[in-house]
């Protein structure tokens, strides 16, 4: 199902042969304009394709997010953040631009920031070998398997180097390289020249979009933290001077390369990667671009178009039993974060129950996150103290403590409340 709806999103793409392969790099000229390819890859690991899935390209500009990520792991936030700024450029991505003053490239997506963050991969005492090596071995550790460089593409993009060169005089200048500004523009763009396919883009994607872990190989390649700040610099600047027709057209934080492959990752669900070698004037792949569109409105992947969290958070607010007996039931349901934890707010203590009792029911609840936690805890703190008895019904534990300490049962199961009155409730020490 999947497979057929990339091949015939392919197959309405397919005769778009506007645009160029890059030239400035010449031996990517050479590179078959009509390749064309897609993959999806999620966050569990399951790949989708069609195309051209397994032919090699260099991948380029597509590196600057997962060397940002390596180098966020390896230095840390101050030292980076020192080095390289978060703000879109709105210029092109080789544009000789640093921050006034400072000296400071303005993000790690335009060739001075990723010029800089590969000098800021592994850590300080590394030589320029040393550091290479940890770049491949982290690009690797995205894609789950070991990369390699196209030393033909690389050599022709030293041979023509000299804006890149340009850029790292400058910030050696400026004290924001500390080393031999050719050196750091030959690690950088040994990193540019690593070969991948559709499918290993897709698996990195996938990896940002399930929060540092690849997905086939289980391995935590970077701290959530890091993840988060490179997704975020990915949607403000990964396209450049266009980000802002992307962000609205297609809202999938994205990084493009100048060899034709393009990546979108979108947390939680799906890393999504293309490939074709025709560039539009912003060095982004024009058929790419049509099929991101196209993902984006089909599957409602839009990341300002999300589906209201906090309706379906309370599945039902009833109550059972009579009498002295009766316990108000407060069935929630799915992934609870702020707004559907305020809802259960909202109808557990502004309608303070009746009953004698409430039983916060999370048995189809899967996740909690951190202040949705608080806020249950809060909830059951508030009902106990108005004089309520408050029985937590958690069978996968997916809020540990409810009570924090006293006046809350937990149980397993709903019908353990039957039992109430007999007083045989299964507790479990927590
Ligand atoms: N946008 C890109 O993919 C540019 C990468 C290329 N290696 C360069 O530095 O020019």
């Amino acid at each position: 199902m999947i497979p057929d709806y990339l091949a015939e999103a392919l197959g309405d793409v397919a005769s778009d042969t506007s645009g160029a392969p890059a030239d400035y790099i010449p031996e990517l000229a050479t590179a078959d304009p009509d390749l064309l390819g897609a993959a999806f890859a999620t966050v569990d690991g399951e790949v989708y394709g069609a195309g051209d899935l397994d032919v090699e390209l260099t991948i380029q500009s597509i590196s600057k997010p997962f060397v940002y990520a390596l180098a966020l792991a390896d230095r840390g936030f101050d030292a980076v953040l020192a080095k390289v700024g978060v703000e879109p450029s709105g210029e092109a991505f080789n544009e000789i631009s640093l921050e006034r003053g400072s000296g400071r490239p303005l993000n790690p997506m335009i060739n001075a920031g990723a010029i800089t963050t590969h000098s800021l991969a592994g850590s300080q005492e590394l030589d320029a070998g040393a550091r290479l090596e940890r770049v491949v071995a982290g690009l690797s550790a995205f894609a789950g398997r070991r990369l390699e460089i196209d030393d033909g593409v690389c050599a022709s993009e030293l041979e023509n180097a000299h804006r890149n060169l340009a850029i790292a005089h400058m910030l050696r200048s400026h004290g924001i390289l500390d080393e031999d500004p050719t050196a750091a523009v030959a690690g950088y763009t040994r990193q540019c020249s690593l070969l991948v396919t559709v499918r290993d883009l897709a698996l990195m994607a996938a990896t940002l979009a399930n929060r540092g872990v690849n997905p086939r190989t289980g391995e935590r390649v970077v701290p959530e933290r890091a993840v988060r700040q490179v997704l975020s610099v990915m949607s403000t600047c990964g396209m450049y001077d266009a980000a802002g027709d992307w962000a609205t057209q297609v809202g999938i934080p994205a990084k493009s390369g100048v060899a034709g492959g393009l990546i979108g990752a979108l947390p939680g669900q799906i890393g999504i990667a293309t490939y074709s070698p025709r560039l539009d004037s912003h060095g982004t792949s024009v058929r790419g671009v049509s099929l991101f569109e196209r993902f984006s409105s089909d599957m409602g992947m839009h990341l300002m178009e999300v589906p209201p969290a906090a309706r379906s958070a309370v599945r039902s607010n009833h109550v059972v039993g009579t009498g002295a007996s009766a316990i108000r039931v407060l069935q929630l349901q799915g992934e609870i974060r702020f707004a559907g934890a305020e809802r259960v707010v909202r109808e557990a203590v502004s309608t303070v129950p009746a009953e004698a009792g409430m039983a916060i029911d999370l048995t189809m609840v899967h996740s909690l996150d951190d202040v949705a936690r608080r806020m249950l805890r809060e909830v059951a703190r508030r009902v106990t103290l108005d004089g309520h008895e408050v029985v937590v019904v958690d069978p996968e534990s997916v809020l540990p403590d409810p009570g924090e300490g006293g006046g809350v049962t937990v149980v397993d199961s709903l019908a353990c409340l039957g039992q109430q009155e007999g007083d045989e409730r299964r507790q479990r020490p927590r």
